[in-house]
């Protein structure tokens, strides 16, 4: 709630797709703050909302099939008022974002070290001397070995792991404030994916950056992140403080994926597991709770009443209308 130091502030984030017969509401009243050199990360199954969040972030959503209601605030600039050219200011200077393919973001048909120093020149007004090394400086804060001569190469001669310090590299060739990242390391190695967490998290110390994490895997999340926020069916469920989140998870979905993801503790890499039940169908949204149906404990009222979001304290929040009831029986449980 101490909105005056957010650096990003997202409000009552509706985004509505008109693509098939019905229409679906993928996030659904969303309300979230990045501070400055904060990292949050949105977790939740697949389908729960979490890369149209961070997406729209940058309005990527095509606008003639989109319907975005509420306010995206970054560094104070609104940005579902940007268009044309000063979206693409926006875009090329604030905020970058990485992705789990690199390919997406790499072009194939030049250099690693050609895309790198354009990046920086189309930000910086620098000679192209002066954008080659800091490059280099960028492969090297990247911790790519012989950086020299893998500016030099393309992306495809490139491993998995170098890839995506390459796209990192070109990330931060723009001297970013915020970094959005889609599940930045799950198509790579468990090995590759913890050194490429870590590096993150470094990077994101030393530049102050704020960065918002979407993954499934709560093993990163909670090794990289503040914050978690959860996502279900378009919504937060809950947010709030690692620490709490793991320790007193105030809303049953969060419960059940910890208990999913932790046989034995958070292992590195740890992947959710299928809570029993799938989640509901965007364009039919139950009545009441969205969880209710897979909720062990729904109770005829939450099949009914649409949860509103509840303060448990400063810092965590959840949607559940029983969350005394379900804490409680938690705390006793640990
Ligand atoms: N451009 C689009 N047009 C129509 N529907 C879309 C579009 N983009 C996303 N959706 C729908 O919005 C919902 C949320 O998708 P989203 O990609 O945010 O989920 P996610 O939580 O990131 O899941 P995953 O982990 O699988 O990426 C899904 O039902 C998806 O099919």
């Amino acid at each position: 709630m101490t909105t005056d130091l957010a650096f990003i502030k997202i409000e009552n984030l509706n985004i509505t797709f008109n693509a098939g017969k019905k229409p679906v509401k993928a996030v659904d009243g969303v309300n979230l703050s990045v501070k400055r050199g904060e990292v949050i990360a949105l977790i939740g199954e697949s389908g729960s909302g979490k890369s149209v969040t961070l997406r729209s972030v940058l309005k990527l959503h095509p606008p003639r099939r989109t319907q975005m209601q509420g306010r995206i605030l970054v560094d104070g600039q609104d940005v579902m008022t940007l268009s044309g050219k000063a979206l693409a200011d926006f875009r090329g200077s604030k905020v970058s974002m990485i992705f789990q393919e690199p390919l997406l973001a790499l072009d194939p048909v030049y250099t690693v070290g050609e895309q790198i120093t354009e990046a920086i020149r189309r930000h910086d007004n620098v000679t192209r001397e002066e954008a080659l090394q800091r490059a280099l400086d960028l492969f090297e804060r990247v911790r790519i070995p012989s950086p020299q001569r893998r500016l030099n190469a393309y992306p495809h001669e490139m491993s998995g792991g170098m890839r995506q310090r390459a796209m990192i590299s070109l990330a931060l060739a723009s001297r970013p404030k915020l970094l959005l990242a889609d599940e930045p390391t799950t198509a790579l190695d468990a090995t590759v994916q913890i050194q490429i967490l870590l590096l993150l998290r470094e990077l994101q110390r030393e530049l102050g950056l704020s960065v918002i994490f979407v993954t499934h895997d709560i093993g990163a999340a909670v090794e990289v992140a503040d914050r978690i926020a959860v996502m279900y069916a378009g919504r937060i469920v809950e947010e709030g403080p690692v620490r709490e989140i793991i320790r007193h998870p105030a809303h049953p979905y969060t419960q059940a994926l910890l208990r999913s993801a932790s046989h034995g503790g958070f292992a590195k890499g740890e992947r959710l597991e299928t809570i029993a039940g799938s989640p509901p169908d965007l364009a039919n949204l139950p009545e009441g709770c969205s969880f209710a149906p897979r909720c062990p404990r729904a109770t005829e009222q939450c099949r009914q009443i649409d949860p509103q979001e509840t303060w448990i304290d400063d810092t965590h929040r959840a949607r559940c209308i029983r969350i005394e009831s379900v804490s409680e029986a938690t705390t006793a449980a640990v």
